[in-house]
């Protein structure tokens, strides 16, 4: 575990495998999520690639700063912790908001970055209404009044039991996000708008979502992808938003395919 401080906000984030021979990979988090969602992804490569996570400001162990954020600065504390390790042809794998950076950071610094994949995302998620009724939802009545619905769009039905420690594990990664750094990322959400970013990426590109995606259903990320030129989709059978949790081993064979034909 590793904390740099990027102007005046620290940034929780790990650097596993890191070796300059070895391809670089950036995870970019979903919103109420911290880097450990990741964990099983990076277990499995971390021998062949050199694996950034990071939690997003307001989130997992990083400074909240100062909601309401913008897309773009977290994608300035993504860049600046690329430069801080020196990364060079970072694929960037954004799952859901961590897509919406991924576009921007692209958008930003097209010269870091050697790949895209992009998970449970589009250029555009939900209407600034949708928005407004989440901030105004989690401010009167707290994380856990959401908990239900979306642990409903996060996991497919299977998963989703008391029995199962994962499930309950997750539920309480939700519970323990502190609400001004969700509403300030769902702010975020909300003004975003990658169309044009998206259909001026010149770097290979891979789209994945889970079938039962109740977040960002896979007609949704489809249309990501058909803006993208050259974009690849695929459907993730068996899981909802959070594939690479659930599904860690689908997830893990379609990115290990995208990133071996780089
Ligand atoms: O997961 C995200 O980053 C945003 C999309 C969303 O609405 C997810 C959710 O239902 O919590």
């Amino acid at each position: 575990m590793k904390f740099l401080r990027i102007g005046d906000v620290v940034i929780s984030h790990d650097i596993v495998g890191a070796d300059s021979s070895k391809p670089a990979i950036a995870f970019i988090n979903s919103l109420g999520t911290d880097r450990r969602i990741w964990s099983q992804v990076v277990e499995a490569l971390s021998d062949e690639f050199t694996l950034l996570t990071f939690d997003k400001r307001g989130h997992g162990l990083s400074d909240l700063a100062s909601p309401p954020y913008q897309i773009e600065t977290f994608a300035d504390d993504l860049i600046a912790l690329i430069e801080h390790y020196d990364l060079r042809d970072v694929t960037l794998c954004g799952l859901s908001i961590g897509g919406l950076i991924a576009l921007s950071t692209y958008d930003k610094r097209p010269d870091l970055i050697r790949g895209l994949f992009f998970a449970d995302t589009a250029h555009k998620i939900g209407t600034p209404e949708f928005w407004a009724a989440r901030i105004g939802a989690v401010e009167s009545g707290g994380i856990g009044s959401i908990l239900e619905p979306i642990m409903s769009r996060w996991f497919t039905g299977p998963y989703r039991t008391n029995e199962n420690a994962d499930y309950r594990g997750y539920c309480n990664m939700l519970l323990r996000q502190p609400v001004e750094g969700y509403a300030g990322a769902c702010a975020a959400i909300r003004d975003a708008d990658f169309t044009d970013v998206a259909k001026r990426i010149a770097a290979p590109a891979h789209c994945v979502v889970g079938a039962e995606d109740g977040s960002t259903p896979p007609e949704l990320v489809r249309s990501l992808a058909d803006l993208i030129p050259g974009c690849g989709f695929e459907i993730i059978e068996g899981a909802a938003h959070i594939p690479c949790v659930e599904t860690p081993e689908l997830f893990i064979g379609i990115l290990r395919r995208f990133l071996s034909a780089l």
